[in-house]
């Protein structure tokens, strides 16, 4: 029985899980590394619930019980409680087999460990961790609180049980899931990701400018967003990473990490977290940067 839910990484994906956790009634504290980390995520969840209030999604009262119920820290034993980890820290293997090593050494034996991975395999992930078959893959989309779908991806050796509690916890969030096999960035990943790395072909190759290739999406084929937009809003290091994972995994090269991508990476412009990516986000207005 799920009742208290730890969450590995305050950023952008782990303070929305946090969010709709809370909304659903578990406990949940975030560990991340540093406390002002821990602090600017439960001031970005505070602020999300606010945003709720004033459109009349929750009432005041469901905000305050809700943030109650949130706590955090920089102090991995105090995952200790949990019965279902979420580990969403930043999308690299090497950080996240280590992350494992650290909370499996404070985790309940019955705890179940889940990774919310973009990309990157669940078996292999597994094999970081001392519970094989009680680790999977739950993957949210961004933002949280607003996609209705959550991708369930089990590992060689995830346990029926693992996978019938996940399931129960995701619905008990009202989502819907949808089920992938284990294979490099799964179903919207392996198919939304291509998409926008075409789009940042398009822009290296001056096929069109930022405003144009997003203009032309929204508008030529009702996206929500531009690619290059929702690039910056995913974050280009993901990203990068995902097709290179998408790469390094299929081995075809329709999957090769477009230079431009690679470029804006290395200069740290990540996009939306870092304030500048195909936009520049530190003034009133999003402005291209190309
Ligand atoms: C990379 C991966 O591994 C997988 C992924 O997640 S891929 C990314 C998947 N996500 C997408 O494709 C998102 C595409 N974009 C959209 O659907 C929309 O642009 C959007 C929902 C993000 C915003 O919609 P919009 O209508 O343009 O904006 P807006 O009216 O401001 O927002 C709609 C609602 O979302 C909420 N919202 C927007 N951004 C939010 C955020 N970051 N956190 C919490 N809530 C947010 C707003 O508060 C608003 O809620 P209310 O109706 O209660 O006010
Ligand atoms: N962005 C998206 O649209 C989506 C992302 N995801 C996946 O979710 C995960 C998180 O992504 P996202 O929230 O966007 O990334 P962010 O960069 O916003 O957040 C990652 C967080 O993890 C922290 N972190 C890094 N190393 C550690 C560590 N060793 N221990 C604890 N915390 C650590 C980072 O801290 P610091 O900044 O100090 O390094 C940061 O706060 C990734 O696996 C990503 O692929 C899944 C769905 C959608």
């Amino acid at each position: 029985m799920i009742k208290n839910v730890g969450i590995v990484g305050a950023g952008q994906m782990g303070c929305g899980i946090a969010h709709v956790a809370a909304v659903a009634g578990y406990k949940v504290h975030i560990y991340d590394l540093s406390p002002e980390r821990v602090e600017t995520g439960l001031a970005t969840i505070n602020g999300n619930f606010a945003r709720q209030v004033s459109s009349g999604k929750m009432t005041e009262d469901e905000r305050k019980k809700a943030m109650a119920l949130i706590k955090g820290s920089a102090d991995i034993n105090d995952l200790s409680d949990a019965d279902l980890v979420i580990e969403a820290a930043t999308e690299d293997e090497t950080v996240k087999r280590k992350i494992y090593g650290q909370v499996c050494s404070v985790l309940k034996p019955e705890a179940i460990l889940a990774t919310n991975t973009s990309s990157l395999s669940i078996t292999r992930l597994a094999s970081a961790t001392d519970r094989p078959e009680r680790f999977m893959g739950i993957h949210f989309m961004n933002p949280v609180p607003v996609m209705k779908l959550v991708e369930l991806v089990r590992g060689i050796a995830t346990e029926e049980g693992t996978f019938a509690a996940a399931k129960a916890f995701v619905a008990s969030l009202d989502k819907t899931i949808t089920v992938a096999e284990d294979f490099p960035a799964f179903i919207v990943n392996r198919i939304l990701l291509p998409m926008i790395n075409e789009a940042i072909y398009t822009l290296y190759e001056g096929v069109g400018s930022v405003d144009a290739i997003d203009t032309a999406m929204r508008l030529g084929a009702n996206h929500p967003m531009g690619p290059l937009q929702l690039a910056d809003f995913i974050g280009l290091d993901t990203c990068l990473s995902i097709m290179q994972v998408l790469h390094d995994g299929l081995a075809d090269s329709k999957y090769r990490p477009c230079p431009l991508l690679v470029k804006y990476v290395e200069a740290g412009w990540l996009g939306r977290k870092s304030g500048r990516g195909f936009y520049d986000y530190r003034g009133e207005v999003p402005v291209p940067t190309r």
